[in-house]
């Protein structure tokens, strides 16, 4: 993807933000035009003192003293807008980012690592909206202050101004193949970076299993090996850095010397004077500190040009289909019609002609060997996934609607495993029905045998871990379960929900359940037998047997 691109995804990433951006750059343009009337006076005041000119050292001192209080607030002004800015974009990029990430549609798998994702989110967001809101105002008032430096150069000499400017081309030309360098180093290590934080961030979640597999040695050697990497990248950038600013630096330095003895000259044969002199100095500094300040955005510039890309990459996941959620009153069914379905990518047929129908208020269990396509069935049924052929449709009574993710609210789904999120037991519950009642919490609670929250030194607000960590694994399912009955949704979809439960645990969930759910129409994924006796019909994936 061309830069092009880039730049016109960065530019439509800033709207809103445009206009106080654009205010922040004319403050600093106003502190330009103050510090030029600072330099003004200065030499007005080195003239009188010599006499070369007439005026009252009184007035000007005065002015001197009202121009450094009007830049000093300009400057406390200018950094006061440029945070402000920079917060704002940082907030919008990331919520934009994370709202995209969240209704971002799912092909069997995340494309991004859940690290690398973090990573963007934080490091390039942060590159992007520096800057956007700090760099870009710089790059806009140090060009205004090289123009307006070069006019008032002009007006003490002409020829010198000339010299001064002739260097800005070769500046260009090179900072051209340098902005080019730059991006591609750049772009290697935030991909390292991303790697460093996938790595550090999955290998802390999983320590304990790293632990009893022994293998603790082999992950902290693989960080070293990652570091290693960047840091070799990293030396490579700032190599290449150092070499240009040098030798930018260096092109200056001549200039300055050239300004300075042509000065020296030019108070030794008497046709400048020291007012002149000081204000020609103080030009040639102003004309050169943009430059170099505009050589040292350069760096800035690409860095964020190869963090736009990798932010573009991560916005452009495609979305799920958005809209008014369409839900269907009492006991609902499910139709599947001859569906066929491959992971994008896979050879193998995961399911083949498959076709049922879940009759309002059944109860069925779907069972077979293990990787048969029993949980690929429920993630079809959930829009998760959508079957390269035949159809699923959602019925009562009235009507019949062919799935899709606005019919997924008609849906209970409680998956495999425990999916405990860090909070308290009450945070956890409530991601079911944010309004839920406290005795709706305890009606759940007691239907899915959680009871044992309440004898709890905190109860329901009871502070847990990472995936519920401080309760057991069967305890956390009982909560998980407990959360999906929170939920409004007339089919329930329970993938092996059960499996960390004694068998008399099992058991009564089970009569519980049946007895809550009624009219609902119950699709259980397991592997016990227990839960299959509760069920009207069995399925064995593509054969039917009761
Ligand atoms: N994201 C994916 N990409 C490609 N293939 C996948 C993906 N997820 C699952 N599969 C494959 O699809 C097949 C069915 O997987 P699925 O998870 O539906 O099995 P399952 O019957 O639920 O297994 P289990 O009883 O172990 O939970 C497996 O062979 C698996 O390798």
């Amino acid at each position: 993807m061309g830069l092009k691109q880039h730049i016109h995804w960065l530019w439509n990433a800033t709207e809103g933000l445009r206009l106080p951006i654009l205010f922040n750059s004319i403050t600093g343009i106003l502190r330009v035009c103050v510090s030029l009337s600072f330099v003004w006076v200065c030499k007005q005041l080195i003239d009188i003192a010599s006499h070369t000119t007439d005026g009252s050292i009184g007035y000007y001192t005065a002015l001197l003293i009202v121009i450094v209080a009007i830049e000093l607030s300009l400057s406390a002004w200018n950094n006061y807008l440029e945070n402000k800015n920079d917060i704002c974009l940082k907030n919008k990029l990331r919520h934009k980012l994370f709202t995209n990430a969240m209704l971002s549609a799912w092909s069997g798998k995340e494309g991004f690592h859940s690290g690398d994702i973090l990573n963007r989110m934080e490091e390039d967001v942060r590159l992007v909206s520096e800057t956007f809101c700090k760099i870009l105002p710089s790059v806009i008032v140090a060009c205004f202050q090289l123009f307006a430096a070069f006019l008032f150069l002009t007006r003490l000499d002409t020829q010198m101004a000339w010299i001064m400017i002739f260097i800005m081309p070769v500046f260009l030309l090179l900072s051209k193949y340098y902005m080019k360098r730059m991006r591609y180093l750049t772009k290697d290590i935030r991909t390292s970076e991303s790697r460093i934080q996938s790595h550090i961030q999955e290998k802390i979640q999983h320590k304990v299993l790293i632990q009893t597999l022994g293998q603790n040695d082999m992950v902290i050697g693989k960080l070293g090996l990652l570091q290693n990497i960047l840091y070799g990248q990293s030396l490579k950038r700032i190599g290449f850095t150092l070499f240009s600013r040098t030798l930018v630096m260096a092109g200056f330095a001549t200039g300055y010397v050239i300004a300075f003895l042509w000065g020296v000259n030019g108070i030794y044969e008497g046709s400048v004077p020291f007012g002149v002199m000081t204000a020609f100095l103080q030009l040639v500094g102003q004309i050169q500190r943009p430059m170099v300040d505009l050589g040292g955005y350069i760096p800035s510039i690409a860095q964020s040009v190869a963090s736009a890309e990798r932010l573009k990459e991560l916005s452009d996941i495609p979305l799920e289909k958005q809209g008014v959620q369409l839900t269907l009153d009492g006991s609902t069914g499910i139709r599947i019609e001859n569906i066929s379905f491959t992971y994008p990518g896979g050879t193998r047929q995961v399911i083949q002609g498959f076709s049922f129908d879940f009759i309002p208020g059944s109860r069925t269990a779907i069972i077979g060997e293990t990787g048969t396509g029993k949980s690929t069935l429920i993630r079809l049924i959930l829009s998760l996934l959508y079957p390269q052929k035949g159809k699923i449709y959602i019925y009562n009574r009235q009507q019949e609607i062919v799935i899709s993710p606005l019919t997924r609210c008609n849906m209970v789904y409680v998956p495999q495993g425990n999916t405990l999120l860090s909070g308290t037991i009450r945070d956890n519950l409530l991601l079911g029905n944010p309004d839920a009642t406290e005795e709706e919490l305890r009606n759940v609670l007691t239907t899915a045998v959680a009871e044992f929250v309440y004898g709890l030194p905190d109860g329901i607000d009871t502070v847990c871990g990472e995936k519920g960590a401080g309760l057991s694994e069967g305890q956390a399912q009982c909560i998980c379960i407990a959360r999906g009955l929170l939920r409004a949704g007339n089919i329930l979809l329970l993938d092996e929900f059960s499996s960390s439960l004694d068998k008399g645990t099992e058991q009564l969930l089970m009569e519980r359940l049946i007895s809550k759910t009624k009219d609902k129409t119950l699709i259980f994924i397991t592997h016990r037998e227990t839960v299959a006796e509760y069920c009207d019909y069995i399925i064995q994936l593509g054969r039917k047997e009761k």
